[in-house]
């Protein structure tokens, strides 16, 4: 798997699925495992398209789940071919939806892979309909949990936060093992003993 930091890679064609994917949980990796099959019917490369932090961390300043090593790790383990990492800041959030489709269109989509509620773009402007105005899109219905509610990096932070690690670990689909030493990390950078 190849990782680009540099937002250059051009591609004839490719499978692509975009966000934040923090913790790389079971709804990312039901996406990420329909995009990987039908990039391997098609011979062209999947890509991942990513963002450091997660969107949530910089405008809510959430606990990240995942630092993006283990992203990484994470993605290749599923059989990723590329991920392209785009640093989340000032300048990447001001950017309107045709700068980003512009971009994305030096990797050709074949298809995108994304959940109903995808959005993108300067004030989230860009949803599903957007982007299926350049590219072609395949939504996929959302992954729930056994107790009916959607799996969610949210859900997932809010059972850690409570200690409840064996859900959060049903959700995620990975041992939280190093996610919990993460999250203790950044809870006590906020509440220093
Ligand atoms: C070019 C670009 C600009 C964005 N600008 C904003 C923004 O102004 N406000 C915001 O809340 N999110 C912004 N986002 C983040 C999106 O709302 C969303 O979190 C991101 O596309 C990842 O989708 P996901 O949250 O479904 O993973 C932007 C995303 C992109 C790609
Ligand atoms: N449970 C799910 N089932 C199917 N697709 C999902 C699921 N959760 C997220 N997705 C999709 O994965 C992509 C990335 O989403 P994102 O990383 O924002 O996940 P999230 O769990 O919704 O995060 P958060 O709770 O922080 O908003 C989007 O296209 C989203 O619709």
């Amino acid at each position: 798997m190849l990782v680009h930091s540099d937002r250059t890679l051009q591609l004839s064609n490719s499978v692509v699925t975009i966000g934040a994917l923090d913790g790389v949980h079971r709804g990312h990796q039901e996406l990420i495992s329909h995009a990987r099959k039908h990039a391997n019917e098609l011979g062209v490369p999947l890509v991942v398209y990513t963002f450091d932090p997660p969107p949530k961390v910089y405008f809510k300043n959430t606990i990240q789940l995942t630092p993006l090593f283990e992203k990484i790790k994470r993605l290749k383990i599923l059989g990723v071919d590329h991920v392209i990492i785009a640093p989340f800041d000032s300048n990447f959030v001001a950017r309107g939806v045709n700068s980003f489709l512009n971009e994305l269109s030096d990797i050709n989509p074949l298809k995108l892979y994304q959940g109903p509620d995808f959005r993108f773009g300067r004030n989230r402007e860009g949803d599903i309909n957007t982007l299926r105005q350049r590219f072609s899109v395949n939504v996929l219905d959302p992954v729930y949990c056994g107790s009916g509610i959607v799996i969610s990096s949210s859900r997932i932070r809010s059972l850690l936060m409570q200690d409840r690690l064996s859900q959060a670990e049903q959700l995620l689909g990975w041992t939280v093992t190093s996610m919990e030493t993460v999250i203790k990390d950044q809870e006590e950078k906020i509440l220093p003993s």
